[in-house]
């Protein structure tokens, strides 16, 4: 049976992208959009590669606008979605694209966001372990940040055999979408054309705090992160470079084996043949994940390397395949993982 979904936040760059896939998923219809700024402009306007929307017309972003669907998307920014979600029933799905309800901690809230913590929903990355039952017909759901999604993805197989100290140094660079639409002086294009900068250093970047969620819980003890984002002249892709010291005992034999065991069954996350490394171009568009990882025998270090499309996998495409599994749908409906290449 067909299912109506919302969007909040359609005039956005995740909101786009969660469009392009929804027209493309077979059980989902296209209900309300909405924008703030832009509500009572055209979709076309906005968002002119989404031909077959473009003449929907953007509407404010009221609960009342998002009523009545059976799944409500909300890809707005942080701190606007829980006063929405929580006029929004029950019975209705709603998946937060933004950070809301990512942290189980709300003092790490209160430290990165500056604000009171709304809560803590099913977290949407499938692919961590125990996430899958957590989201099997869930009705809430909160979509991963777009870093925290390629590092621990990359480094999550390493912590959950144990191979790992609980040290992890992550150094990831992003395509310049994922600082959204709205204008910033820092990614002028004459400015970001050419030229790579590392950004939020020195423990402040607020997903910090998402990865050292994710990669404790892996671990099964606490585990610190020294993550250093990049910004990188191109408009999307994430590259993650992960490497923590590795346990007594470890071996490449054994890194590979437990990397090969972790993705063996999964359906967006390509361990790559030893050699090949990821690249941000290989997985444009699409909902694929390429990790690699070698065992650095001089310096006793566990090297992971993660490439995703950060509006892709890293957002649009994480809260489809999230939904597909709260409503009890294929993982992978209307998912790909073709790529646009060159
Ligand atoms: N870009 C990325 O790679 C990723 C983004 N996300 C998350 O998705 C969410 C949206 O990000 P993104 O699309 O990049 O941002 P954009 O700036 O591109 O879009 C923001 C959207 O929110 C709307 N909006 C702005 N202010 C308000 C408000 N006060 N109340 C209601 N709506 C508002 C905008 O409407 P209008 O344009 O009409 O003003 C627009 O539709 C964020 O929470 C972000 O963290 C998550 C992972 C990755
Ligand atoms: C390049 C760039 O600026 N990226 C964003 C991360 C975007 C994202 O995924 O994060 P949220 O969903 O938590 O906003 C940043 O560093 O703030």
């Amino acid at each position: 049976m067909t299912m109506r979904a919302a969007v909040a936040g359609a005039s956005g760059y995740a909101g786009g992208e969660l469009l392009r896939l929804l027209l493309a998923h077979p059980e989902i219809e296209i209900g309300t959009l909405t924008g703030n700024s832009n509500a009572g402009r055209r979709l076309g306007e906005l968002q002119p590669h989404l031909l077959p929307l473009a003449d929907r017309v953007l509407t404010e972003t009221t609960a009342e606008a998002l009523r009545g669907h059976d799944v409500v998307f909300l890809a707005l920014p942080h701190g606007q979605s829980a006063e929405v979600a929580e006029q929004l029933g029950p019975e209705v799905l709603v998946v937060d694209m933004g950070a809301d309800f990512r942290l189980k901690n709300p003092a790490d809230w209160e430290r990165f966001y500056g604000s009171p913590h709304a809560g803590t929903w099913p977290y949407g990355l499938p692919e961590l372990p125990g996430a899958r039952a957590a989201l099997e017909g869930s009705k809430r759901i909160a979509v991963p940040g777009c870093y925290p999604t390629a590092a621990s993805l990359a480094l999550f197989p390493a912590y959950a055999a144990g191979l790992a100290e609980a040290e992890a140094v992550i150094v990831a660079a992003s395509g310049t979408s994922g600082a959204g639409k709205a204008p910033k002086a820092h990614l002028l294009g004459s400015e970001v054309m050419g030229s790579m900068t590392p950004y939020g250093v020195g423990g402040v970047h607020r997903h910090t705090p998402e990865m050292i969620q994710n990669l404790s819980a892996a671990a099964g003890e606490p585990v610190t992160v020294s993550f250093t984002p990049t910004l990188a002249p191109m408009p999307r892709g994430i590259l993650a470079t992960c490497s923590a010291k590795a346990g007594p005992g470890v071996t490449a034999e054994s890194v590979r084996a437990a990397y090969e065991k972790a993705f063996a069954d999964e359906p967006f996350v390509h361990l790559l043949p030893e050699g090949q490394w990821p690249a941000t171009a290989s997985v444009y568009g699409s909902n694929a994940v390429q990790v690699q990882v070698a065992y650095d025998a001089a310096a006793h270090r566990i090297i992971a390397v993660s490439a995703i499309d950060n509006l892709t996998k890293g957002t649009a495409g994480g809260a489809v395949q999230s939904m597909n599994l709260a409503l009890g749908l294929p993982e992978d409906l209307g998912l790909s993982t073709i790529g646009v290449a060159p």
